[in-house]
């Protein structure tokens, strides 16, 4: 039999209300000890807590018998003053009735194990709480309401669909059916198998809405990428001074823009340096790059010279040229700079970064850019890159039956099932201990 668990369920501090969770099969002994006789299932009853003599606060209780509770078991709510030392009093109360501590997510855990929701909702519940940006809250909602786990049920049952036309295929071989009963699998297998590499295309769109869209300011040492995260970040984020190699650690700020959120890191000047630190800060500066979604080449417009060459190696197609310190130049320079850079195929903004609302031109730019780049991102079939490891997996499995079917129907049978449970690893129909635990532990207390 389970533990009985308690924590609190809102957040620590001082605060109006608080509340004190419970599940387990001890939760009714629980609210007797405290609150006397639990009051009607589901309905709020104002009782005065006190444990044996001592009082401890006038508080809401709450009684859920199970299975019909968040958990699944019995399970109560005790909505107490928001106080430190009234929290405290209360949770010593329940430690003192045998109830144990919860671990992060242990509540939502046992939702899972009692079959309340499948693994991808549980992971909206964590991410609805995490949730700071709207997209990040839709998705989550959306996931929570069960939109991943319909989608993966779907495609599961288009495997258990070809799996029983295959193994139908192997058990009455030849005579008993048409020959080509094996092949009739191929159409499902095909069509699936596109759908989830379509998937695959969509995911790392998912993902972005759900960890940041990644911008990465680099260029020359003194460019003026400090000054523009500052600006853009609205406060001195990074330290700004005329010194080059001024930055050597990349600076991340987190920025929500048109509703996503997007993580904008400041990284050190390109060049190549003698100073050991500097070096090292050069070579994050282009790993970080290499991994963002966008990079703004930030550009000094009095000082660029076309020989920039070492920076370009970190630049892709469809990045941005970002001309600073126009007030330094003339307008034939600025002329001049525009059509080097348009002819390397960057999209290029000028600004003042260092004059007031020098950077807005930037950041109307990026908000529709990553706008454009996320809308209708938050529903894909994959939020979590281990979603997407299964989805890779599943789809390798589905390509090797699809070469199998007609040759060796047993074989493709088999990659089927494998595929299947690839399938089932996502919502947890079929559960490793590491899968859940990895899930669980991203949780916090009283979850
Ligand atoms: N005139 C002018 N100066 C600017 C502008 N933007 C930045 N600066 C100056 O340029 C110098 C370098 O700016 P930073 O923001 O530190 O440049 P950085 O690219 O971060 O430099 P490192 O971190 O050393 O690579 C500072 O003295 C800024 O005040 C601008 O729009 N116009
Ligand atoms: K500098
Ligand atoms: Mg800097």
């Amino acid at each position: 039999m389970n533990d009985t668990i308690y924590a609190p369920a809102t957040g620590a501090g001082r605060a109006a209300v608080a509340v004190v969770r419970v599940s387990g099969p001890r939760a009714a002994l629980a609210v007797q000890a405290l609150a006397g006789d639990p009051p009607r299932p589901r309905q709020a009853a104002l009782r005065r807590l006190a444990h044996g003599e001592v009082a401890l606060d006038d508080a809401l209780v709450l009684w859920f018998p199970g299975p019909a509770s968040y958990t699944g078991e019995d399970a109560a709510e005790f909505h107490v003053h928001g106080g430190r030392a009234v929290v405290e009093a209360v949770l010593e109360a329940l430690a003192s009735e045998g109830l144990r501590l919860a671990e992060p997510g242990e509540f939502t855990r046992r939702a899972f194990e009692n079959g309340k929701l499948d693994l991808t909702q549980a992971e909206g519940v964590a991410d609805l709480i995490d949730a700071e940006t709207d997209a990040q809250r839709r998705q989550a909602l959306g996931q929570l309401g069960g939109a991943l786990s319909q989608r993966y049920d779907a495609w599961r049952e288009l495997l258990v669909q070809a799996l029983a036309m295959l193994e139908a295929a192997v058990d009455f071989p030849d005579e008993e059916l048409p020959e080509d009963v094996a092949a009739r699998a191929r159409p499902g297998l095909e069509a699936l198998e596109a759908q989830i590499a379509a998937a695959l295309v969509d995911a790392s769109r998912g993902r972005r809405v759900r960890d940041g869209f990644r911008i990465a300011l680099v260029g020359s040492p003194n460019a003026g990428k400090s000054t523009l995260l500052n600006a853009l970040a609205e406060r001195d984020a990074a330290i700004v001074t005329s010194t080059p190699g001024t930055t050597r650690d990349i600076i991340e700020v987190p920025l929500t823009l048109g509703g996503y959120k997007t993580l904008l890191a400041d990284t050190a000047g390109l060049r190549e340096t003698e100073d050991a630190i500097e070096a090292e800060g050069v070579r994050r500066a282009r790993a970080w790059a290499a991994e963002a979604d966008l990079r703004l080449w930030v550009i000094d417009a009095a000082m660029f010279h076309v020989k920039q060459n070492n920076e370009l190696s970190v630049l892709r197609s469809g990045d941005w040229a970002v001309v600073n310190k126009i007030d330094l130049v003339d307008a034939y320079r600025l002329e001049e700079l525009r059509e080097i850079l348009a002819a390397q195929g960057l999209k290029v903004i000028e600004m003042a970064a260092r004059k007031p609302d020098g950077a807005e031109e930037a950041r109307a730019a990026l908000t529709s850019h990553v706008v454009e780049a996320l809308s209708g991102a938050e529903f894909p079939a994959a939020t979590r890159i281990r979603h997407a490891e299964s989805l890779v997996e599943a789809r390798t499995y589905i390509q090797r039956a699809l070469s199998d079917v007609g040759l060796e129907v047993e074989l493709a049978a088999e990659d089927v099932r494998l595929a299947t449970r690839a399938l089932s690893r996502i919502t947890g129909r079929i559960d490793p201990e590491d899968v859940l635990d990895r899930v669980f532990s991203s949780f916090c207390i009283g979850k």
